[in-house]
């Protein structure tokens, strides 16, 4: 199988303010006279994978490990201090909640926006609206503001645009995690369905049995170092018994 990701020697550093900073004012005055001082912290180090398409592929860690960072490398969302990654093919990236939506606007608004973000036409999101709002199960919401949704039912919009039309990878984060245990079940099986299909999915949970449920590989990482990399059950018994 070719590579749907690859990931070279990748290192993210963030430069953090070691200074408490009470308005956007007094942070640019600060930094035009010099007088903030940053420490520097590094999210990844030298992570290197491929990942064949059509496999569904696992991240752990415990918090704050670069799951997410790794993630956002990979969406091109974030440009690594050193190192490359690529991607191959059409890319949906589920990252963060509410990312491509405006919380002013309706869900049916949004998903019009959302579908010209991720590359598709008006047209086409016209017609597979009704099929969006269905799997959603927002059938009632349709003309209501996103602000008054639930964290759930906007997770459930976000997942329901991203795949209803077969994107070559699916990058999906701990977003899940805020839907219900029925739709959790559903994402699930929709993304058995990618799969069948070849999809190329790329998984953030905090819940291992999701884990061990979906992927067939596994990355752990461990304070941004890849702490093993392997098939599901080497990685997950391992990781379950630190
Ligand atoms: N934009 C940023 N600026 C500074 N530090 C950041 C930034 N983004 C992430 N970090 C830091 O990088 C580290 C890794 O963060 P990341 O969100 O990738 O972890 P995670 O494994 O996804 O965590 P969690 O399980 O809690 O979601 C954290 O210590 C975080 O504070």
């Amino acid at each position: 199988m070719p590579n749907a990701i690859e990931v070279s020697n990748v290192t993210m550093k963030f430069n953090m303010s070691k200074d408490k900073v009470d308005s956007i004012k007094e942070y640019f005055i600060k930094l035009c006279k010099r007088q903030l001082r940053f420490e520097e912290f590094t999210a990844l180090q030298n992570v290197s994978v491929n990942i064949e398409k059509g496999d569904v592929f696992g991240i752990v860690g415990l918090n704050g490990s670069g799951k997410s960072t790794f993630l956002k490398v990979v969406s091109g969302i974030l440009k690594p201090t050193e190192g490359w990654a690529k991607t191959y093919g059409t890319i949906s990236p589920l990252i963060e909640l509410g990312a491509g939506f405006d919380m002013d606007l309706t869900a049916r608004e949004n998903v019009l926006l959302n579908g010209l973000v991720l590359g598709y036409t008006k047209k086409h999101m016209k017609e597979k609206f009704d099929e969006i709002i269905e799997f959603a199960e927002l059938q009632d919401f349709v003309d209501v503001a996103l602000k008054n949704f639930s964290s759930g039912m906007v997770a459930r919009l976000g997942f329901a645009v991203a795949t209803i039309t077969k994107p070559d990878i699916l990058i999906v984060d701990e977003i899940l995690s805020v839907g219900d245990y029925l739709f959790q079940q559903k994402c699930e099986e929709r993304i058995k369905e990618l799969m069948a299909d070849d999809t190329t999915v790329l998984i953030v949970s905090h819940s291992i049995e999701q884990i061990e449920r979906l992927c067939k590989h596994v990355m752990w990482l461990d304070h941004g170092h890849v702490k093993m990399l392997g098939d599901m059950k080497t990685v997950c018994d391992a990781y379950k018994s630190m």
